[in-house]
């Protein structure tokens, strides 16, 4: 009987491997799998990113949340007719952040407009009111920040090491005295500016500020500057958003007002964040109003003394402009508007015709998997791969092709140069097989030639640093001769020769760059030392 189970039981698992078998192999099947196990198209999938262009400049308005009202409650007893104040402060509206992150790569996810959150009302009972949310924006490290209107920003500011156990994080806490000083003043003189009083007592609030801080190095210039005299002014953002827009991107209103106008007057570099987990305020929430109790009762009983029937909770919309309760009314946040603008840092900087071979090379010496294609612009954004050694990490970044007239914005232009600007070391990679056997290519000293004036035609003195030359596809025939012709034509810089594909010459190129990095002798590649026919 047990033996004739035990025979049961195999011959359903052979029936069951059978009939797996049989799944494997039938042809409904083959086909999911095989398109499952398909790397390459499941790569395709997953690399959607390196297909967009790359956002790397943004127009961004910002606006802090408004403080919320002081509440004008008062505590009635018996024993007191006119009662005591017990209203509290609005709370402070939430501020706009710019947070710096190596989580996202340019600024894609942003939106064009982004608020704080207002503040609370003050309630009775000395309540105050809640802080409104902050609005912390993601950005890539290397976030150049450029201000057409509104306040500089500011970095987040450290909060105190001793916090008084009655101060609430993040809550407008206010000087009781300067408050008193503020009724007297009032009071001293009824006519007074009710505005201009508010503005004054709001300097001595002080902040808590509930959010973990840094201090990045930002570099401010006071003086706004005209903006003929900038070389961002002739940028031209159209071709770029308009051939990249998805659909998604122009339902979101994303690609809206990404043209600066011509006309504004644009502080350029007020910020720059350059470090992971770097924060800049750049808008300030505003201060909430004032409650009762903060604002002394004998400005109190002068508008119990206006109004009998008034309500406590007084309505603050209701309030007209001179008026002592301007004072609840929490002030609205700041306002800026900037332009961001993306500068990757790298400490070395492939530079090259597009097709030259720079995304296969900075595969062959990092990790990096950038995307590789015969076609020119396979490149639409930087990536940059680490070289890692014990003592140090060497950042390469692999930037979008250049062709003749890049810096009058032509191919990739602008999109391209200004990367480089925050690169040590350049690369400047060549195809040695470009001009052979009759191919459309230039060889590789022209390039050489065009490469160094482009840098130069953008900004003078980009070509000066430190650099190397790469002369890839040393595998293609008939290169020997090419590499022979290029030593001889180029000098006073190390010429490395590599075959990227196949990975030749990489450990020669990567003891170089470390060289150079590490302070070694520097060279730069110049004009005059390319010998051209
Ligand atoms: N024969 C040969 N082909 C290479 C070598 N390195 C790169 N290639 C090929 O050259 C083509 C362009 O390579 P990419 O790495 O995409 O070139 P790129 O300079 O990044 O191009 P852009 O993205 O347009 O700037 C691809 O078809 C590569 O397979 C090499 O060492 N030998």
């Amino acid at each position: 009987m047990l033996a004739s189970r035990t025979l049961l039981c195999k011959a359903r698992c052979l029936r069951g491997e059978e009939s797996l078998r049989k799944l494997f192999t039938s042809p409904r099947l083959h086909w999911s799998y095989t398109s499952y196990s398909n790397a390459s198209g499941l790569n395709s999938k997953a690399t959607p990113l390196q297909e967009r262009r790359m956002i790397d400049r943004f127009r961004l308005h910002v606006q802090g949340g408004d403080g919320g009202g002081g509440n004008g409650s008062l505590r009635r007893s018996r024993t007191d007719r006119y009662g005591k104040p017990d209203g509290g402060n609005g709370g402070k509206g939430g501020d706009v952040i710019l947070r710096c992150t190596s989580a996202v790569w340019d600024f894609r996810g942003l939106q064009h407009h982004t608020n704080g959150g207002s503040g609370g009302h003050g309630a009775s009972k000395n309540k105050i009111g809640s802080r409104g949310e902050d609005k912390v924006v993601q950005v890539p490290v290397g976030t150049v920040i450029h201000l057409v209107e509104g306040e500089i920003p500011s970095t987040v500011e450290k909060p105190s090491s001793v916090i008084h156990p009655w101060d609430l994080p993040g809550t407008v806490t206010c000087d009781l005295l300067a408050s008193d000083q503020l009724s007297t003043s009032s009071l001293r003189d009824p006519d007074m500016d009710q505005v201009e009083d508010r503005t004054i007592d709001t300097k001595s609030y002080s902040v808590v500020s509930s959010i973990p801080t840094c201090s990045p190095p930002f570099h401010t210039r006071g003086k706004s500057t005209s903006v003929e005299n900038v070389r961002f002014s002739h940028y031209d953002d159209t071709r770029d958003y308009e051939s990249t827009s998805t659909d998604d991107e122009i339902d979101s209103g994303m690609l809206e007002e990404e043209l600066p106008e011509d006309e504004e007057e644009i502080q350029y570099n007020v910020a720059e964040l350059t470090e992971e987990g770097q924060q800049l305020i750049v808008g300030h929430g505003g201060e909430g109003g004032l409650g009762s109790v903060s604002a002394g009762k004998r400005h109190l009983k002068k508008l119990k003394s206006k109004d009998q029937s008034a309500d406590r909770n007084v309505n603050l919309e209701s309030c007209d402009d001179g008026n002592p309760l301007n004072i609840r009314i929490g002030l609205p946040g700041s306002q800026a508007t900037l332009i961001l603008e993306l500068k990757s840092i790298a400490d070395v900087g492939l530079v090259g015709m597009p097709n030259a071979g720079k995304s296969t090379l900075l595969g062959a010496i990092s990790r990096a998997k950038p995307a590789v294609g015969h076609y020119a612009f396979t490149t639409l954004r930087p990536n940059i791969g680490k070289l890692n050694y014990d003592e140090l990490s060497i950042s390469v970044a692999d930037i979008p092709g250049l062709i003749k007239g890049a810096h009058e914005n032509r191919g990739l232009g602008h999109a391209f140069l200004r990367h480089i600007e925050r690169t040590k070391i350049l690369a400047y990679v060549v195809d040695l097989a470009a001009a052979l056997d009759g191919r459309k290519g230039i060889p590789p000293w022209e390039q050489l030639r065009d490469l160094v004036l482009e840098l130069e035609h953008y900004q003078e003195g980009l070509s000066d640093r430190p650099s190397i030359v790469v002369a890839n596809k040393t595998d293609e025939a008939g290169t020997d001769c090419v590499l022979e012709e290029l030593q001889r034509r180029v000098r006073g810089i190390p010429i490395y020769p590599v075959c990227a594909v196949l990975e030749e010459g990489i450990p020669d190129l990567k003891a170089g760059l470390r060289l150079l990095v590490n302070g070694g002798e520097p060279a730069s590649l110049r004009l005059d030392n390319i010998l051209l026919d």
